[in-house]
């Protein structure tokens, strides 16, 4: 039976999407479940491992039910996912220890200071690209070890199993404890602050800082290479790509060149600039991490600008404050103004990531004055986003050569015109949406096409690429850069929060 199509799985922070895409690119069916938040206490956020690999079965049945497609006819099944949330869980029974640690949570932050005062430190983020901090896996490993007495002598001993959402997908789809496969991949391994970007395989030193057993730890495969074939729930379709989702978006946009760049807008905000084969380190805060590696090709680096709260800032008006019924309302309601009126709204819930990484930042409302209305905190709740994004092309383009000359986005958010607009007026740059959002699943599934030869070359893919709407700056370049001041002094009050704000009284 020819084998006309590709799957991809797209397990994200708040839901898990299967889609089907043709040899155009074109998406035939898709199929997508939530998945529970767990908050148990201030700043811990969780997921239930086991909840998610069965959400990743049932999406992967229902996309194959919705397209009339029988496992036999989907060539590649290409797997992307959030990045640097964690589990452990036990090989001879595949039972996790505990709750997957999303990678929003905090609760390593007193773990993170004590090592940051190590004078290895410096040395550490050099090796793996990135600053200590809370948002990686590494300290989360070390953290789950000295909570539970016997891990660590059970890790030791191979018994207790790491890996990122992608590892455990692969294992358990793979036949879980009868012979799963224990592997990632370089770009989910890149986030863990235990892989050096040099050698792209686990460091001796980096596990020591550490202090966490090699032997729990996955192989390091390529984005792009046979991962197996699943084993049930639906069986027989071979796995050719695992890769994290920000890497995914970046492919799936087609930035396969030194220069190009996307944001993804999602829960966080991503912004990843292809920096071409040799690893470029950021001096303005950005984190350097691997793009994409197909095969035995040689690895393409990126330097990203992580924003922790995008779209989780709209879910607040609608889940807690109850502004808004539906995210997509924030437009229509932030409309009814024509500017913030002076308000600013910093989320810095858990601390500020790039590029600033504050750790102990709390967000701010600053500016309120009686005349401010729902309307206005709907405007600030997406001035936020685009500000948060111009802080991050800044940093982009003093680490760079080249400046930015235009944005490609995808993701939730981007059906937001009203953002795209904001951000364009944030920039000073045109902003480009394309036909499809779904970039995540698309680039997981172009490099599981590509692993299995279903297509035969990445610059063939490019023509898949179509433009569906482009958002030009529309603002005056003073009034834009006297708000852009503005909003870095509401910045400014969020820091030290968590220390304690006595030295401003
Ligand atoms: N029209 C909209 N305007 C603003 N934000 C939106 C809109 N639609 C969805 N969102 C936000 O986008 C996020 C969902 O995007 P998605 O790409 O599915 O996220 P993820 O991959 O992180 O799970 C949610 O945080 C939601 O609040
Ligand atoms: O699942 P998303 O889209 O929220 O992305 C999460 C990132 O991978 C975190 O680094």
């Amino acid at each position: 039976m020819t084998t006309r199509y590709v799957m991809s799985v797209d397990q994200g922070t708040t839901s898990t999407r299967c889609v089907i895409f043709d040899r155009q690119g074109r998406v035939v069916a898709l199929s997508q479940r939530e998945h529970r938040q767990r908050f148990p206490r201030s700043g811990w956020v969780e997921h239930d491992a086991v909840e998610i690999w069965r959400n990743v079965g049932k999406t992967m049945s229902h996309a194959l039910r919705r397209s009339g497609l029988s496992p036999s006819e989907i060539a590649a099944l290409g797997i992307a996912n959030q990045r640097e949330t964690t589990v452990l869980w036990e090989r001879a029974t595949g039972r996790p220890v505990g709750h997957a640690i999303v990678w929003q949570d905090t609760r390593t932050e007193a773990l993170v200071e004590e090592l940051l005062a190590r004078p290895e430190a410096a040395r550490i983020s050099r090796i793996c690209g990135l600053p200590l901090a809370s948002y990686f896996a590494a300290p989360r490993v070390r953290w789950m070890l000295d909570e539970h007495p016997d891990l660590r002598a059970r890790a030791e001993r191979g018994e207790i199993l790491f890996g990122t959402m992608e590892s455990w997908l692969v294992w358990n789809l793979s036949g879980g404890p009868n012979g799963g496969r224990h592997v990632t991949d370089v770009t989910n391994a890149g986030r863990t602050m235990l892989m050096s970007l040099d050698t792209l395989d686990w460091d001796t030193e980096l596990l020591d800082f550490f202090d966490i057993p090699r032997a729990m730890l996955p192989e390091i495969r390529s984005n792009g290479e046979f991962f197996g074939a699943t084993v049930a729930d639906p069986p027989g379709i071979p796995m050719y790509a695992a890769l994290g989702d920000q890497q995914a978006a970046l492919f799936g946009q087609t930035c396969f060149s030194e220069g190009e760049t996307k944001c993804t807008y999602g829960t966080g905000g991503f912004l990843l600039r292809n920096t071409g084969v040799t690893p470029v380190r950021s001096e303005h805060g950005l984190l350097t991490t691997v793009g994409f590696r197909i095969g035995d090709e040689p690895a393409h680096y990126a330097l990203e600008g992580s924003i922790a709260v995008t779209g989780s800032l709209v879910q607040w008006l609608r889940d807690q404050l109850g502004l808004i019924a539906s995210a997509p309302e924030i437009e229509t309601l932030a409309a009814t103004v024509p500017n913030s009126s002076g308000c600013y709204i910093v989320p810095a819930f858990s601390g500020l990531f790039a590029p600033r990484w504050r750790a102990e930042a709390r967000g701010v409302i600053a500016g309120l004055t009686s005349f401010i209305d729902r309307g206005h905190l709907a405007r600030a709740v997406l001035d936020a986003t685009a500000w948060q994004t111009r802080e991050v092309v800044d940093a982009m383009n003093a680490d760079s050569a080249l400046p930015m000359t235009q944005l490609r986005v995808d993701g939730g958010m981007t059906s937001n015109n009203l953002l795209m607009q904001l951000i364009s007026d944030a920039l000073g740059v045109p902003v480009v949406r394309p036909l499809v959002a779904e970039s995540v699943s698309r680039g997981a599934a172009y490099a599981a096409g590509l692993a299995a030869g279903f297509w035969p070359d990445m610059q063939g893919l490019r023509s898949n690429w179509h433009r569906a709407g482009q958002w030009d700056p529309a603002v005056d370049p003073v009034e834009r850069e006297r708000e852009y001041t503005r909003w870095r002094g509401a910045v400014a009050l969020t820091y030290d929060w968590e220390r304690g704000p006595a030295d401003r009284v």
